[in-house]
């Protein structure tokens, strides 16, 4: 028997007002993979990530993550349940250095607490001295030990795009929701962001993915699936996708970028 996916989204509708923003979503994402959300502006994508982190209440259906429903959860009791989502625009402290940033989002993971920090007490100093050493880890595993002590703001733009996955990453999810981590890259950021996912899936982190690159999503997707109009209308490995006459139509005058998925092949 094989195992239950680690998410599966179940006949997920969802009404916005008297719009219906998804109308029947349901597809799973197994551990290990890299799954990607496409589909023209308007599908539904990010409202989809909405709902699995617990920004929004599905109509119908249910979000299961490790078999259990998510639906009427907390985003942070999600986020703590180990799925953790990076914000298009992500969340930097821009005046505060990448180091501070990086030691900032490993907060959560303290167990000696605010107290025992004050007090300096050993235990909290054995704790921040680990916590040092897993950001400066953290920042070697995402490119930017170099940058250490440079202000967040006045990183380039795709060093901040990277030091924002590195903070969602902190966390150590088991399934990281990224939307849209190649917006605005120039291509050898882009390269560099991809590298970066394939690094964080080597190291054992689900990863789905909204993006519009269409080369990024065909090279590195095991899977696809294809929102338009809030339906699934195709999902697959990327060749099958790149071929599927449902998808091609739904792309034809619409996204940008569907020509590179082809060059992508
Ligand atoms: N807060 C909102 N208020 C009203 N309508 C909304 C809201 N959020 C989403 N919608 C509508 O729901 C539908 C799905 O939108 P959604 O943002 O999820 O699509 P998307 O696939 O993420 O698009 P894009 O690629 O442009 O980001 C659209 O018709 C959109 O206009």
């Amino acid at each position: 028997m094989s195992a239950p996916p680690l998410l599966s989204v179940e006949q997920v509708a969802v009404q916005i007002g008297g719009l219906v923003a998804i109308a029947d979503l349901s597809f799973t994402v197994a551990e290990g993979e890299v799954v990607s959300l496409i589909g023209p502006n308007g599908a539904g994508k990010t409202t989809a990530f909405n709902v699995i982190t617990g920004y929004m209440r599905p109509r119908d259906g249910r979000v299961r993550f490790r078999g259990q429903d998510l639906v009427g959860q907390a985003p942070e009791r999600i986020a703590a349940a180990g799925l953790v989502r990076s914000f298009q625009r992500t969340s930097i402290f821009g005046r505060c250095t990448v180091f501070e940033n990086a030691r900032m989002a490993l907060h959560l993971r303290g167990r000696t607490g605010l107290l025992g920090a004050l007090l300096r007490l050993p235990a909290a100093r054995r704790e921040e001295a680990r916590l040092q050493e897993e950001a400066w880890a953290m920042l070697d595993f995402v490119g930017l030990a170099a940058r250490a002590d440079t202000p967040a703001e006045s990183l380039a733009y795709g060093e901040q795009r990277r030091l924002g996955i590195a903070l969602a990453a902190a966390a150590a999810p088991q399934l990281l929701l990224l939307d849209e981590p190649a917006a605005g890259l120039n291509p050898s950021e882009t390269a560099e962001c991809m590298a970066l996912i394939r690094r964080l899936r080597d190291r054992g982190t689900t990863i789905l993915l909204v993006e519009h690159d269409m080369a990024m999503v065909m090279r590195i997707s095991d899977r696809i699936v294809v929102l338009n109009q809030g339906r699934v209308i195709a999902a697959g490995p990327p060749a099958e996708i790149r071929e599927d006459p449902d998808v091609i139509r739904a792309y034809l005058g619409g996204a940008p970028g569907w020509e590179s998925a082809h060059a992508a092949a």
